[in-house]
């Protein structure tokens, strides 16, 4: 497990970027970190690479948010309000098995409802400055791996 340092909101958009000209239909990328970690930064940079022009906002009341108008759809989830349960009747797999790229905050929540196969990407505050970011790679399977082999690049 390999960690990558970032020092501004640009960098971690940038590393998201890079992801958003990797990523093939189905992929899922979990992203994990407090709040304000980064995680939404993060899925903008990708959302953009992707050619989304819309506004990637937090889906937090929404749970999902579909952008259709890139290489790839992009489904953004956060399921911080399933903290106590509930996620069975979503219907998450139809965006699991789907033809879109997921990318799930706080995915702890859900864990029991996880595919076996994803790329984890956890951020954590760090170092002496506000805008210091550890960024933590986990692949789960071959096609993960070698994501994160490029990313880490
Ligand atoms: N290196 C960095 N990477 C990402 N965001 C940073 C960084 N440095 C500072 N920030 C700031 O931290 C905030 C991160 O907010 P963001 O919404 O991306 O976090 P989040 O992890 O999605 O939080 P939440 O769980 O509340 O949705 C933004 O205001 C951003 O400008």
């Amino acid at each position: 497990m390999d960690a990558i340092t970032v020092t501004s909101p640009a960098e971690t958009m940038q590393l998201g970027a890079k992801l958003g000209k990797l990523v093939q239909p189905g992929d899922l990328i979990l992203l994990d970190g407090d709040l304000g970690a980064g995680k939404t930064t993060f899925t903008k940079g990708l959302a953009q690479s992707l050619g989304i022009d819309r506004n990637v906002k937090s889906p937090t009341f929404t749970l999902v948010r579909e952008y259709h108008q890139g290489r790839l759809p992009l489904y953004h989830m956060d399921v911080y309000r399933l903290e106590d349960g509930g996620a069975e009747d979503l219907g998450l797999d139809e965006y699991f098995d789907g033809d879109g790229v997921s990318v799930v905050e706080w995915s702890q929540f859900i864990s029991e409802l996880l595919p076996t196969t994803y790329l984890r990407i956890a951020l954590k505050r760090s170092g002496d400055q506000d805008d210091d970011r550890t960024i933590t790679l986990q692949a789960h399977g071959e096609h993960y791996q070698q994501l994160a082999d490029s990313l880490e690049g």
